[in-house]
């Protein structure tokens, strides 16, 4: 996916969020859909992509989205982020329309590849969005500090792309959507590519991230040991047309180390979300 698709919706905070752990933190809906449908209109026919799709994510949730190849997850993400426009139903973000959060700069997006300009240095791929925006020059440069930190990438500001390992480039995205400052990161498979133990690390350097600054995540994976690891809440979708078959809230502590995954109580979620998938199977 070309950088300039996800500059374009990687975004900044403008409202006033209600403090975490605030009155209304554990309750507020910063997402929801009703009712979503779509239907892609292709020269094969249609394809209809998701199906009575309704969910609410609320503020400072984890969610992960797990399901079969093609179910629809990417769409779904996208519909959120305004990349795609529903055929039916609603789509709320932050209480407005998905264009309207867009333009607000309501969320931060990432994407499967890194995406960074190799002609760029880190520091340059992350602070040209914010170029674009006309933010002030040492404003950028206190945000390109700041984010570099979260993803503990400090000291690499001057590097070139192709001198960090893909792990690291995948950091460097990360910090990009979050130089925005927006409140909602939409994450679409951001570790797929990578080799396990990489992914491992990323996992529990993402959750730190999450539980430093209170995101909202919704994320996107095909791996259930990651979703359960990541998410307070589990989304299991069905194959196309994508609807959701298991909604899961996690009883694991916010606390995780590695090893959680060991557990009788992890396993007995992963089980619970390898059988949604197998349900959902056997609906074909
Ligand atoms: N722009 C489009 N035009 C036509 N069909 C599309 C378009 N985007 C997605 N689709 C189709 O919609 C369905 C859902 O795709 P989507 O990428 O959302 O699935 P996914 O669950 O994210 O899959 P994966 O896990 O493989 O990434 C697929 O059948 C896909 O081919």
């Amino acid at each position: 996916m070309a950088f300039g698709n996800s500059a374009d919706v990687m975004a900044s905070k403008t409202d006033g969020a209600t403090p975490i752990g605030g009155r209304d933190a554990a309750t507020e809906a910063v997402i929801s859909a009703r009712n979503l449908d779509l239907t892609f209109q292709t020269n094969d026919g249609p394809i209809h992509a998701l199906k009575d799709v309704n969910l609410d994510i609320n503020k400072g949730e984890f969610v992960s989205f797990i399901g079969p190849s093609g179910c629809g997850k990417t769409t779904f993400l996208r519909v959120m982020a305004d990349l795609e426009q529903p055929t039916g139903g609603t789509v709320t973000v932050n209480g407005v329309s998905p264009q309207e959060a867009r333009r607000s700069r309501a969320y931060g997006y990432v994407f499967q590849a890194a995406g960074l300009y190799p002609w760029r240095t880190i520091g340059g791929n992350i602070r040209l969005p914010l170029e674009i925006m006309g933010i002030s020059k040492a404003e950028q440069a206190e945000r390109v500090a700041r984010v570099l930190e979260l993803v503990e990438l400090a000291g690499f500001e001057k590097k070139f792309p192709w001198q960090l390992s893909g792990g690291m480039q995948q950091r460097a995205s990360i910090a990009r959507a979050l130089s925005f400052d927006a409140d909602i990161l939409l994450m679409d498979e951001p570790f797929g590519a990578l080799d396990e133990i990489v992914r491992d690390h990323l996992n529990e350097q993402l959750l730190k991230l999450w539980a430093r600054t209170r995101k909202t995540v919704a994320f996107v994976t095909h791996s259930i040991p990651e979703a359960v690891y990541l998410s307070t809440k589990i989304v299991v979708m069905s194959p196309r047309p994508g609807r959701i078959t298991d909604v899961i809230d996690s009883p694991l502590p916010h606390d995780r180390p590695l090893e959680i995954r060991e557990t009788p109580e992890f396993l007995e979620v992963a089980h619970r979300v390898r059988e949604g998938l197998r349900a959902g199977h056997a609906d074909v």
